[in-house]
C-alpha cells in the first residue's frame, strides 16, 4: 500500500465495492450495531419488501436509550418504552440477530458494549443508527452514524452509498496538566474549531497526547467528533489498541490474533501520510473545560469568566444572547462557583470503568452537597459489575450518589431519568442542547466525570484540580 495514504483512505479503499454514478462509493460494512430507537422502522421496511438481513452475524443489537435504570421489571412502566423493547426483541428473533437484552450481562450503551466485546476492531467499517458511532473510531476504524433508511439498507445489503469525506489531522502535542482529561481535550478542540468546523471531514487525532491515552480516553475523544461537525473521528491503532483487544469475546485467539494485530498496525497512517488539512494544538493550553451554553462549542476553561456578547463576531451574537438567556447565566461571570442542582456521571462519552474509577477518587470520603441530586449510571452491565467488584458503588453511595443500572439515562432522558423544570445539571455526557436532559427548560453544563464529581461535592462548578491536590496533600 502506498505510504502516503492515511488510515482513512486505506480502510475506505479496502471496503469500496464500486463507485456509483452519483459519485458516491458503495462501501461494504463490517459491523452493524443496532439499538431500539432507530431500528424498528428499518425492520418494517425489510418486511414491506420481503427482504432478509443479509449477514445477521455481522449485526449486533443492544438496548440502551429507553431502558429504565431503576425498576427494570417487565413490562416497563412506560408503555412506549415497552413497545420499543418488544419490537427489537421480536425483530432480532425473526431476523436471526443476537440481542444483548436487559437480562444479558453484556447489555449496555451500544458504544460501550461494541468495544468491550471486541466487536469493534481496527480497519473495519462500522455503522449504527446513532450519531455517536464515531466512538468506535478510537480503534482505527471508519465508524459512522447513519439514519434509519440507511439502517434498512445495511440490514438488507451489508453495504451503503457514501461520498468520501476529506481527512483533517487534528494534532495535540505536549503534556496535559494534572486533572486535564480526554473530555477536556475534545471540548477544547470543539471550542476552537466550532460545531460546524468538521463538516465534510473525517478527523484523524494524532500527536503525543492521543498516543499516550488509554483506549477508553481515545473513545471519549472520538465520541465527540460528531459534536464538532466531523463525519467521524479516528486514532491510529498501536500497541495500546492491540493490548486492549486481546482476550475479548469477539477477537480472534492465538496465532489468528497475532496475524490480525500485525494487519491492524499496518493500517496506521505513516509519517508521509497526506491530509486535506492539518490543525495543531498545544496540550499545555488546555484546562478542565466546562460548557456554559447550548452548543458543545460554547465552553470555557474552569478558571475563565463568560465573555460578553460584544466580544463575539457579529454573526454569532444572536446565538450567544440566546445561550445566555436560556442558561440564565450572566456576561462576565466566572463559571467556577455556579450553583448546580443535578450531577450526572454516565453516557457513551464517559461511563466506562476508568471514568468511574477517576470520579470515585474525587468522591471518596466526601459527601454530595445537600441541594444536589447526583447519579452514576454505568455504561454497561459489565462496567457496573467491575465497579462493584472494586467497591466503587459503595464509595459513590456513601457519598450520597444514586447507583443505577446501565443505559443512556439522563444523557437524553428517553427513560424516566429527567431534569425537572430549569434544573442545572453538571453532566459527563456530550450534548447540551436546549431540553436535552428531559425538561424543556432544563440546563446542561458538560464537563469531565471528575469535574462532575467535584461539582456534586461542592454543589457548584469546581476546579477539580484543587480537590485532587487536597487528596494527595
Ligand atoms: C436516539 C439516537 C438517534 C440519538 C443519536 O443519534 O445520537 C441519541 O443517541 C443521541 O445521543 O441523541
Ligand atoms: S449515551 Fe447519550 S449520546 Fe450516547 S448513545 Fe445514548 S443517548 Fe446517544
Amino acid at each position: 500500500m502506498s505510504n502516503t495514504k492515511n488510515l482513512f483512505d486505506k480502510v475506505w479503499d479496502l471496503h469500496t465495492v464500486k463507485t456509483l454514478e452519483s459519485g458516491q462509493d458503495q462501501l461494504l460494512i463490517g459491523l452493524h450495531l443496532i439499538h431500539e430507537v432507530t431500528s424498528p422502522q428499518a425492520f418494517e421496511m425489510l418486511r414491506d419488501r420481503g427482504l432478509k438481513v443479509m449477514f445477521p452475524e455481522r449485526t449486533m443489537a443492544t438496548v440502551d436509550h429507553i431502558v429504565p435504570t431503576q425498576n427494570q421489571a417487565r413490562p416497563f412502566e412506560d408503555n412506549l418504552a415497552e413497545q420499543m423493547m418488544s419490537a427489537i426483541e421480536k425483530n432480532c428473533r425473526e431476523f436471526g440477530i443476537t440481542l444483548l437484552d436487559v437480562d444479558d450481562v453484556r447489555q449496555g450503551i451500544v458504544h460501550v458494549v461494541g468495544p468491550e466485546q471486541g466487536l469493534t476492531q481496527p480497519g473495519m467499517t462500522i455503522v449504527c443508527g446513532d450519531s455517536h458511532t464515531s466512538t468506535h473510531g478510537a480503534f482505527g476504524s471508519i465508524a459512522l452514524g447513519i439514519g434509519t433508511s440507511q439502517v434498512a439498507h445495511v440490514l438488507a445489503t451489508q453495504t451503503m452509498a457514501l461520498g468520501r469525506p476529506k481527512v483533517r489531522q487534528v494534532k495535540v502535542n505536549g503534556e496535559l496538566g494534572p486533572g486535564v482529561t480526554a473530555k477536556d481535550v475534545t471540548l477544547y478542540i470543539i471550542r476552537k474549531l466550532g460545531v460546524q468546523g468538521g463538516v465534510g471531514y473525517a478527523y484523524e487525532y494524532a500527536g503525543d497526547v492521543f498516543d499516550r491515552m488509554s483506549m477508553e480516553e481515545r473513545m471519549t475523544v472520538c465520541n465527540m467528533s460528531i459534536e464538532g461537525g466531523a463525519r467521524c473521528g479516528y486514532i491510529n491503532p498501536d500497541q495500546t489498541t492491540v493490548d486492549y483487544l486481546k482476550g475479548r469475546p469477539f477477537t480472534p485467539e492465538g496465532a489468528a490474533f497475532d496475524k490480525a494485530a500485525e494487519w491492524w498496525l499496518s493500517l496506521a497512517s505513516g509519517p508521509d501520510a497526506q491530509f486535506d488539512d492539518v490543525v495543531e494544538f498545544d496540550a499545555a493550553d488546555i484546562e478542565p473545560t466546562v460548557t456554559w451554553g447550548i452548543t458543545p462549542a460554547q465552553s470555557v476553561g474552569v478558571s475563565e469568566s463568560l465573555a460578553p456578547v460584544s466580544d463575539y463576531p457579529e454573526d454569532e451574537q444572536t446565538l450567544i444572547k440566546e445561550a445566555f438567556r436560556y442558561m440564565e447565566l450572566e456576561e462576565n461571570q466566572p463559571i467556577k462557583g455556579q450553583k448546580i442542582d443535578v450531577a450526572f456521571i454516565g453516557s457513551c462519552t464517559n461511563s466506562r470503568i476508568s471514568d468511574l474509577r477517576e470520579a470515585a477518587k474525587v468522591v471518596e470520603g466526601r459527601h454530595v452537597s445537600e441541594h444536589v441530586k447526583a447519579l452514576v449510571v454505568p455504561g454497561s452491565q459489565l462496567v457496573r459489575k467491575q465497579a462493584m467488584e472494586e467497591g466503587l458503588d459503595k464509595i459513590f453511595i456513601e457519598a450520597g450518589f444514586e447507583w443505577r443500572e446501565a443505559g443512556c439515562s439522563m444523557c437524553l432522558a428517553m427513560n424516566p431519568d429527567k431534569l425537572v423544570g430549569n434544573e442545572l445539571c453538571a453532566s459527563s455526557s456530550n450534548r447540551n442542547f436546549k431540553g436535552r436532559q428531559g425538561s424543556p427548560t432544563g440546563r446542561t453544563l458538560l464537563m469531565s466525570p471528575t469535574m462532575v464529581a467535584a461539582a456534586a461535592i461542592n454543589g457548584c462548578v469546581t476546579d477539580v484540580r484543587e480537590m485532587l491536590s487536597a487528596v494527595t496533600a
